[in-house]
């Protein structure tokens, strides 16, 4: 059994595929971590990359949200670097900086030696943690990887980047080894997200978070394709996909195009547009930006419901933030969040949804 089967009428699965749902399914991209004090208190003994080797201590992080907050769904703790590590590449998580690699890749013989991993051999933990969590959680379960390019930002750049310009020159200069670099990233993510699924996740994500730093002709010659292949791969598990990047407005129609299920969307760009951009076959995540959870309630309240009117103007649409949690958020801000999500009435929005979708 999958994780998320017990409940046919699970909200969060029925607004991926765009079914009516008793309420509008909320949850928040990085929503297990340092906002939480027990969180905290947890990377006080252990390091990020112990956590995730831990499957019992791993899936009581990933639980953590879930019993505090409410969310009607969980995401794996883990981070998109993990199999990066097992594609051979070392790196660090440096505190408040990101990943870190030790020998950043930029030759023909980086590429030729990257290991498309096998994932039960790779990384056993992450699996035995979703298969621990796909027994006992309330909710379903969201896997994940990143994406192509972001993995390949990472790697190529060395760290964080504000230009991408070790990675774009790649892209531009070797466009035939920058190819090779994806075909292997993107095989790689799909067999590391379909082992995923079948240890017990309802649904993945794709983080390509850096991806909007491409221009769209760029991301339709030299992502793209690697992504619908990734797609395309999953697409026999029939599972809810969901792909994401930040700046991405003008990619939405693409993104759409890619054969995700869902789309995800920063708070650059009102859901209305972001709607008419991706058309009426995939549901919409997101984007509440994350810093109104600094502001005082009845701010963040009024912010909360310009969100919720504008997705759920058409069918399939999943609460969310436009990016991850930042670390300094007040846990009760995400409570309460979670609270107004749930009283809110499509019925009584300004933008009522038709009959035949509240049916
Ligand atoms: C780009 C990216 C990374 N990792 C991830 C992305 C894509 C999402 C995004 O765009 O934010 C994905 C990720 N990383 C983590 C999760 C866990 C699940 C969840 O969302 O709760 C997820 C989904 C844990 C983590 N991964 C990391 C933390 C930071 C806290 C810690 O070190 O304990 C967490 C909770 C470390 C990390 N790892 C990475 C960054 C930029 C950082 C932050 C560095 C810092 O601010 O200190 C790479």
């Amino acid at each position: 059994m999958r994780n998320g089967d017990f409940a046919v009428n699970n909200r969060f699965l029925r607004a991926c595929r765009r079914e009516p749902a008793d309420r509008v399914p909320v949850w928040f991209m990085r929503q297990a971590g340092r906002y939480d004090p027990e969180y905290r208190q947890i990377r006080e003994t252990y390091t990020l990359l112990d956590i995730c080797r831990e499957p019992e201590l791993c899936a009581r992080v990933t639980r953590m949200p879930v019993d505090k907050l409410g969310v009607d769904a969980a995401i794996l703790f883990s981070d998109i670097m993990v199999p990066v590590g097992a594609m051979g590449m070392s790196f660090s998580l440096q505190e408040n900086v990101g990943p870190v690699m030790e020998h950043p890749l930029r030759a023909e013989e980086d590429v030729a030696s990257l290991r498309v991993f096998e994932p039960e051999e790779a990384l056993p933990y992450v699996l035995a943690t979703i298969r621990h969590l796909a027994k006992a959680l309330p909710v379903p379960l969201i896997g994940f990887a990143g994406g192509p390019f972001t993995l390949a930002s990472y790697m190529i750049e060395g760290g964080p980047s504000r230009d991408y310009v070790h990675t774009k020159t790649l892209m531009l200069a070797r466009p035939d080894l920058w190819d090779r670099l994806m075909s292997k990233l993107s095989q790689a993510m799909a067999r590391y997200l379909r082992a995923q699924i079948q240890a017990g996740a309802s649904a993945v994500q794709i983080f390509d978070s850096w991806v909007g730093s491409l221009s769209v002709h760029a991301f339709r010659v030299r992502v793209k394709p690697h992504v619908q292949r990734m797609m395309a791969d999953l697409a026999d598990l029939r599972v809810p996909v969901i792909y994401f990047g930040v700046h991405t407005g003008e990619l939405l129609a693409d993104f759409a195009d890619t054969g995700a299920t869902v789309v995800g969307v920063d708070w650059r760009t009102p859901l209305d547009r972001a709607r008419q951009r991706v058309g009426t076959s995939v549901a919409l995540q997101g984007n509440l930006d994350p810093v109104s959870l600094f502001a005082p309630p009845e701010v963040l309240r009024r912010e909360v419901e310009t969100v919720l009117e504008l997705g759920t103007q058409s069918p399939g649409y999943i609460f969310n933030l436009g990016h991850g949690v930042k670390p300094s958020t007040d846990l009760a801000q995400l409570q309460r969040v979670v609270e107004w999500v749930h009283a809110f009435d499509p019925a009584n929005s300004p933008y009522p949804p038709s009959k035949e979708e509240r049916a």
